[in-house]
């Protein structure tokens, strides 16, 4: 055994050491260029794939062994097709500025209880002036695709800013916000529209960009209707509809919650919440 690794060190050489170097740099940039986008997921499903594969393989687990291979070779093909776009844009990325981070904004140890009190006094403001707006407040899902359809903005929230953002006619009321943390990421950014059939006809775009958003990630959204000046939010790919400003507050407390873990055990409480409230609120209304 130790003869072994010193004969390895023996013939290791300078150009090995470049090449090792080389590859870790590459690994560490397609790291941090998938880093907080949904690429970032599909990573990890595939390293699990892969240890799966290996681990049956040793198992000899054949028949295990054989329908992970083919997955995997069928999923390569399939994750090729469905992230075209993404790959585009890192190609673009590398093109560009070669293998940048792309993801620059960092969780920060705040206390958001500020930023709670700013957004729900902007949303309650747009709702009593019925001002259509759409604040997405981002979760653990990286939203930099949807984010790069925008305006980066980079400022701490704010009422002022937040209204100043929807004032209508102006360049950036259009489309929605970000939020991460207590800043302003971005504004008119393009989101995914759902394709549910099932949504009440007299809701349109802005309140399907809403679901959609919530369909793909686990950002929360919150819709102030231009028509009505309802406020509702999308969360987990529904809408709840008719908040007032107690039940925003308490949502997007549970949003801001610490920890990943309180974040989801309070999210089931929200909705055992929204359960027993739902009709009331016109939950998820058709
Ligand atoms: N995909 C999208 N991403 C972000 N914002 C969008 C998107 N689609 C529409 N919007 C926003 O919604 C506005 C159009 O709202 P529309 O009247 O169609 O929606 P609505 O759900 O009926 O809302 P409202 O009750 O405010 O009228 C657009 O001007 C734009 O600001």
């Amino acid at each position: 055994m130790w003869q072994q690794v010193l004969n390895a060190v023996s013939l290791f050489r300078i150009r090995d050491l470049i090449d090792i170097l080389i590859i870790a740099y590459i690994a560490y940039r397609i790291l941090m260029l998938i880093k907080e986008t949904r690429a970032e997921q599909v990573l990890k499903g595939l390293v699990i794939l892969l240890i799966s594969t290996q681990l049956s393989e040793w198992l000899g687990l054949n028949t295990v062994n054989w329908l992970l291979r083919n997955a995997m070779t069928v999923g390569v093909i399939a994750l090729l097709i469905v992230f075209q776009p993404e790959l585009r844009r890192a190609l673009e990325h590398i093109g560009r500025a070669g293998l940048i981070n792309i993801s620059s904004f960092m969780p920060s140890e705040n206390d958001y209880g500020d930023t709670i009190e700013e957004i729900v006094k902007t949303v309650q403001s747009l709702s009593k002036d019925k001002i259509g707006a759409l604040i997405i407040i981002a979760g653990k899902t990286g939203l930099n695709e949807i984010i790069e359809t925008g305006i980066r903005v980079d400022g701490k929230v704010s009422s002022e800013l937040l209204s100043n953002i929807f004032v209508p006619n102006t360049p950036l009321h259009d489309g929605a916000v970000i939020i991460k943390d207590d800043r302003v990421i971005a504004a008119g950014c393009f989101l995914p529209l759902t394709d549910r059939q099932d949504i009440n006809k007299q809701l349109g775009t802005r309140h399907r960009a809403a679901i959609g958003v919530s369909e793909v990630s686990d950002a929360l959204a919150i819709v102030v209707s231009e028509e009505t000046g309802v406020i509702s939010i999308a969360r987990e790919g529904k809408l709840t509809r008719y908040l007032d400003s107690k039940m925003l507050r308490d949502v997007l407390v549970q949003m801001y919650a610490p920890s990943h873990e309180t974040k989801a055990f309070n999210w089931r409480i929200w909705r055992e919440w929204r359960e027993k409230h739902g009709q009331n609120m016109g939950d998820d209304e058709k």
